[in-house]
């Protein structure tokens, strides 16, 4: 049967997305249409899509209300080749942002809206450059795979980052090495995470630190989705990494620069432990209508 759809396109720091609203969790799309969604050449184009789904209406949204009962909305999140992924963060800004423009929530400034994902409940909040996202908790998960990337000369010791989703970070010599690395290869991670990686490239920049707040590049490949312009989790992996690696006196907020812009990482003290929260820039570019057949 054929599926008509009204979409809209969204990005945050060049990272996008097809997103569309499914309230009562009706439009059940297989691995395939996604992928055709989100194909450049035959479809829309983007790096994930987003399923606008009330959390009531979904099996996975009772987790959710059960965290919070007031994560009305699921943001239901799949890569550009289908598979689901627990979180992303350059999505949740414009995912709250593609609510509030269709008057589907409301927030106002200085509030927080929570939104059910797969990764728990996320607070979102509106900010000078858009929205900020409290990921939550993070953990070192994943040990210290080898990474091997096509041009890069030897392996490197990665290091496992999880943020609601699983990262790999690995630190590079140089920004001539950051943009020589071929990311149109998936990296090899030896051993093998078992649910796979977004593998992240980072080098400090110069000064690496300035008026207390740290300076880095960096470019990803995402799991399912190949080299992206910008990956939020991935940046908030990455400035944990390398304040891990810098050691006692680092400082906890961040400037992670991206092919696509930028976005702000910080770290703070929680009862329920150290969270990382991420904030930048959310914005809707198109709509349209699209049938599946
Ligand atoms: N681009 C996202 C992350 C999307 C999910 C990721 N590819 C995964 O499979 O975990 C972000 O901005 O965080």
């Amino acid at each position: 049967m054929a599926i008509d759809l009204h979409f809209t396109k969204g990005q945050g720091t060049g990272n996008d997305f097809v997103l569309f609203a499914d309230p009562e969790g009706a439009i059940s799309l297989s691995p395939e249409q996604i992928a055709s969604l989100c194909d450049r050449n035959f479809g829309i184009g983007a790096n994930g899509l987003i399923r606008a789904v009330k959390s009531a209406n979904l099996p996975e949204g009772a987790a959710s209300l059960a965290e919070d009962d007031a994560a009305e909305w699921f943001m239901d999140y799949h890569n550009a080749d289908g598979s689901p992924a627990e979180m992303c963060g350059n999505g949740i800004r414009v995912f709250v942002k593609y609510l509030l423009e269709n008057g589907l929530a409301e927030l106002e400034q200085g509030d927080t809206f929570v939104v059910g994902t797969r990764a728990g409940v996320i607070d979102v909040q509106r900010n000078l450059t858009g929205f900020q996202a409290d990921l939550g908790r993070w953990r070192l998960d994943g040990g210290e795979p080898l990474v091997r990337a096509k041009n890069l000369q030897v392996a490197r010791p990665g290091l496992g980052v999880n943020v609601g989703n699983p990262h790999v970070v690995v630190a590079l010599a140089d920004e001539e090495e950051l943009e020589s690395a071929d990311l149109t290869f998936i990296p090899q991670l030896d051993p093998q995470p078992p649910e796979g990686a977004n593998v992240e490239f980072v080098v400090p920049l110069e000064p690496l630190v300035r008026n207390g707040v740290g300076h880095i590049r960096m470019r990803v490949h995402e799991r399912g989705s190949g080299e992206t312009l910008s990956c939020g989790t991935g940046a908030a992996a990455a400035a944990l990494a390398i304040r891990y690696w810098a050691g006692a006196g680092a400082p906890n907020q961040w400037r992670v620069e991206v092919p696509g812009g930028a976005v702000g990482v910080r770290m703070y003290a929680t009862e329920d432990g150290e969270h990382v929260a991420l904030s930048g820039p959310a914005e809707l570019v198109f709509e349209g209508d699209v049938t599946l057949v």
